[in-house]
């Protein structure tokens, strides 16, 4: 059974080591769940030749083995959930817990205090782990999150199990002795570190969605909707409305001689304002409206249940602001103005393009004098 385990851990270190390859930099905490699986593998093969190996390797390596298993499991999982700076507690306690294993060995102690010693660091280092899942928002609560999570409780509690049989049961004077709890222990710890690293798989995997999902909809520079998720979003608007719930108002709004900026202070420059106006459009905004960058300096705006009075007074809001407050550039304010154009839904529209449209032709008008806004 130890042989088996150990066959399952390498060929799970191995695929999570294989991942990693490709991962991108976002998805953290392959590499330690890799070796967490590799480290679990090597203490569950020396435990399977243990009557063939002397026994400080099938006790005092094993053990070990299995410590830095747990640690770099759990450092994994805190790398993944983007707490990178638990690896020294995770690992110094760890070490700590190995240092005192060693001792308790060399002394020739009595197996609990061996068990104890384990159990200890087990309920640490998966009390950290229990921990950072537990904090997971509900969103990213997914399969492989859900299975993480059942089983480190239930290591925790069988190993539990079995430093209160050790404390309490005669029966259970060795490690490998036939008592219910310990067998349990046993088979449960061995095949959880397995489906553990399995359930990380598939976490990995709910990640890599969410990753691509962000970059098929997100604008990477102002972090804004990009134009596709932009127009998905009214669309969605445009149906609410079709459905006989209030109005919606559009606005198009688009930097003025942008080009100017580009050319004469250069790109990094130009991006630069692009990522000020789009932070100061959404200071201008409230949090049910929709935001999206869909072309170079031109942007959206979606105003749910907004009259076109109200819709006329946000955008010159939006105006004067920009016109304020210029864009500091390496030390240097630069002046920058925007044209506005707004629509509002009507009756006869059956598509969110037709209102958009109608914004591009107020935006066309707004653009005969810049630094202006206009309603169609
Ligand atoms: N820095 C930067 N520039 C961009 C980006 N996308 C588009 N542009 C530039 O934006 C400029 C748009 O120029 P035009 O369409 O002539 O618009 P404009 O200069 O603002 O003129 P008007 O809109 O008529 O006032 C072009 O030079 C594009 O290269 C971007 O992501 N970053």
């Amino acid at each position: 059974m130890f042989m088996i385990a150990a066959l399952l851990g390498l060929a799970m270190g191995a695929i999570v080591l294989l991942m990693q390859r490709s991962a991108p930099s976002s998805v953290r905490g392959l590499l330690e769940t890799g070796w967490s699986a590799i480290a679990f593998a090597v203490a569950s093969l020396l435990i399977a030749l243990r009557d063939h190996v002397p026994e400080i390797l099938s006790f005092l390596l094993a053990n070990v083995m299995l410590y830095v298993a747990l640690a770099a499991n759990a450092h994994g999982v805190a790398r993944f959930y983007h707490r990178s700076d638990l690896a020294r507690p995770i690992y110094g306690i760890a070490l700590l817990c190995s240092v005192i294993y060693c001792i308790i060995y060399a002394l020739g102690a009595g197996i609990q205090g061996r068990v104890y010693v384990y159990t200890g660091v087990l309920l640490v280092l998966f009390g950290i782990k229990t921990w950072l899942l537990l904090r997971e928002t509900r969103g990213n609560r997914g399969i492989g999150w859900g299975i993480m999570l059942v089983l480190t409780v239930t290591m925790m509690l069988l190993a539990s199990a079995r430093a209160l049989a050790f404390a309490t049961s005669p029966v259970a004077d060795s490690v490998f002795s036939q008592h219910p709890i310990n067998i349990a222990h046993g088979v449960g710890s061995m095949f959880a570190l397995v489906f553990m690293t399995l359930a990380f798989i598939l976490a990995v995997n709910e990640r890599y969605r969410q990753v691509l999902q962000d970059l098929a909809y997100t604008d990477s520079l102002t972090g804004l909707m990009n134009r596709r998720a932009f127009m998905d979003a009214m669309a969605r608007e445009h149906a609410k409305v079709q459905r006989g719930q209030s109005s919606y108002c559009v606005a198009v709004a688009d930097l003025d001689h942008f080009k100017r900026i580009n050319d004469a202070l250069g790109h990094a420059a130009g991006d630069r304002v692009l990522e000020s106006f789009a932070s100061r459009v959404q200071a201008c905004i409230r949090p049910g409206d929709v935001v999206g960058r869909i072309g170079g300096e031109e942007f959206a705006i979606g105003l749910p249940g907004v009259s076109q009075a109200d819709g006329m007074q946000i955008i010159e809001r939006i105006r004067k602001l920009v016109a304020a407050t210029p864009v500091n550039w390496r030390g240097q304010p630069v002046m920058i103005t925007v044209s506005i154009g707004l629509s509002r839904c009507k009756d006869a529209d059956t598509s969110f393009e037709q209102v958009l449209l109608r914004a591009d032709q107020a935006l066309y008008d707004a653009k005969l004098t810049r630094d202006a806004t206009a309603a169609k």
